[in-house]
């Protein structure tokens, strides 16, 4: 059997009790540490503060383990009970819908086991959840690549009057070209977009493209560390949340569409006048 189990957004304690009883059945347990990341990162630290609670070795599996080796791990659910950890929930992120699918065409039976995920976690500022439009994926741009597809989903959303969620890119242990090229793989040290990064890029794009789907006035909402103690959650212009230090991450945005008076009275409460309110009290 095959158990794929989410572990919710802020530390080894969100795993539901269905999840831990699962991983206690399993005799080989990865984690999936590609798509996101817990509040105390997979540094070796970390792994053992799930190994222990847990009560399991577990192994940690990057992109290259998921992609190369998913037989190997297909098969030893064939035999045994295997359990495949996701930060968030496992459909919280498109890649594991592959991993699924490929279990159930081999014959491995498999149980999804819930949690919560980012894209649900955002409702916290008050915008309503079915008020949403398509979601993005904002990657680095780098000098020879700036991809802006995510203009005309953001547009398409913005013309219905929806709000866009923009996951911000994650790159753990990417290859460097220069070790690709010299055909033996370096890895680069990890990088996570943060939410000023994702603003300058989203408004380069607007000055190329032109078409006044939003400007720096346009208001956001910028989420920092969902599900942990020292999460952040400020609502402002683009302009404004510039001048915003989210500190560590993991990172998204919201583009707010067209509010509701509800919504408006909720995000009252995570102004950027209100968060440096806070901060001063603190
Ligand atoms: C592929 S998605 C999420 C996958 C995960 N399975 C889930 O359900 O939450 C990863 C992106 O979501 C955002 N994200 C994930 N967890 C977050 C958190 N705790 N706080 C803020 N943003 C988060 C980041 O932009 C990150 O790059």
């Amino acid at each position: 059997m095959l158990y794929v189990i989410g572990l919710g957004l802020g530390d080894e304690r969100d795993i539901t009790l269905k999840g831990l009883e699962a991983v206690k059945k399993c005799d080989k347990v990865y984690v999936e540490a590609y798509t996101s990341l817990l509040s105390f990162g997979l540094s070796s630290s970390g792994l053992s503060s799930l190994e222990e609670l847990y009560g399991k070795s577990i192994t940690l599996a990057d992109r290259e383990m998921v992609e190369e080796k998913v037989d190997d791990i297909l098969s030893e659910a064939r035999e045994s009970n295997v359990a495949f950890l996701v930060v968030g929930d496992p459909f919280g992120a498109t890649t594991h819908t592959d991993l699924v699918v490929r279990a159930k065409k081999l014959g491995v039976e498999v149980e999804v086991i819930h949690n919560a995920s980012v894209m649900n976690a955002v409702g916290l500022c008050g915008l309503q959840l079915y008020r949403y439009g398509e979601t993005i994926s904002l990657p680095f741009f780098t000098d020879t690549w700036r991809p802006d597809s995510f203009y005309e989903k953001i547009q398409s959303n913005r013309v219905l009057g929806l709000h866009t969620l923009c996951l911000l890119d994650i790159r753990v242990k990417e290859p460097s070209l220069e070790s690709l090229c010299r055909g033996r793989k370096q890895y680069e040290p990890p990088k996570y977009m943060t939410i000023g990064t994702a603003i300058e890029q989203l408004l380069e794009v607007e000055h190329s493209r032109g078409q006044s789907v939003y400007n720096e006035d346009t208001t956001c909402v910028g989420f920092a560390r969902l599900g942990s103690k020292d999460q952040m959650v400020v609502a402002g212009s683009m302009k404004e949340l510039l001048t915003v230090d989210f500190g560590a991450p993991l990172h998204c945005l919201v583009i707010v569409g067209k509010t509701h008076p509800v919504e408006e009275e909720m995000l009252e409460f995570y102004t950027l006048k209100e968060y440096l309110k806070s901060q001063k009290k603190t």
